[in-house]
């Protein structure tokens, strides 16, 4: 599975702790990420990331591109609701692309903690089954 992990400044920490908890099941899937959360996590936990570019250089246009090709299987977008980001409507496009082509995405840590339980369990075959048709 393609995985993509992005998280604004403040929840940065709380996504290199969660990957750091999860690792034992990340490190099964291919990771996506924007420039500088891949970088921290990649600091963090030694998982290996594909980084794109940062998130208010592009970095989420990339990732909703990957979505729009149907390469992208679930995302952890662990968003600061707090904090008006200079690039929301790239981020708004991602989360509107995601619904689009209804691929899971977990916007804070409880419902990141379900999806990455699922995938573990092998709740999300049915993406494997419908790339290959
Ligand atoms: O801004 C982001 C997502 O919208 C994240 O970008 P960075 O991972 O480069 O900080």
């Amino acid at each position: 599975m393609k995985i993509a992990l992005i998280a604004h400044d403040k929840k940065k920490d709380d996504l290199i702790q969660f990957s750091q908890a999860y690792k034992f099941i990340l490190e099964k899937h291919q990771l996506f990420a924007t420039g500088t959360t891949g970088l921290r996590i990649e600091e963090g936990t030694g998982l290996s990331i594909h980084r794109f570019q940062s998130g208010p250089l592009g970095g989420d246009q990339q990732i909703g591109a990957m979505v729009a090709e149907n390469k992208m299987d679930m995302i952890i977008f662990f968003r600061d609701p707090l904090t008006a980001q200079p690039h929301e409507p790239d981020i708004s496009a991602l989360m509107r692309l995601s619904d689009v082509y209804s691929i899971p995405l977990a916007t804070n840590i409880g419902t990141a903690e379900i999806l990455v339980r699922g995938l573990e369990h092998g709740d999300l075959e049915w993406r494997e089954i419908t790339q290959e048709n």
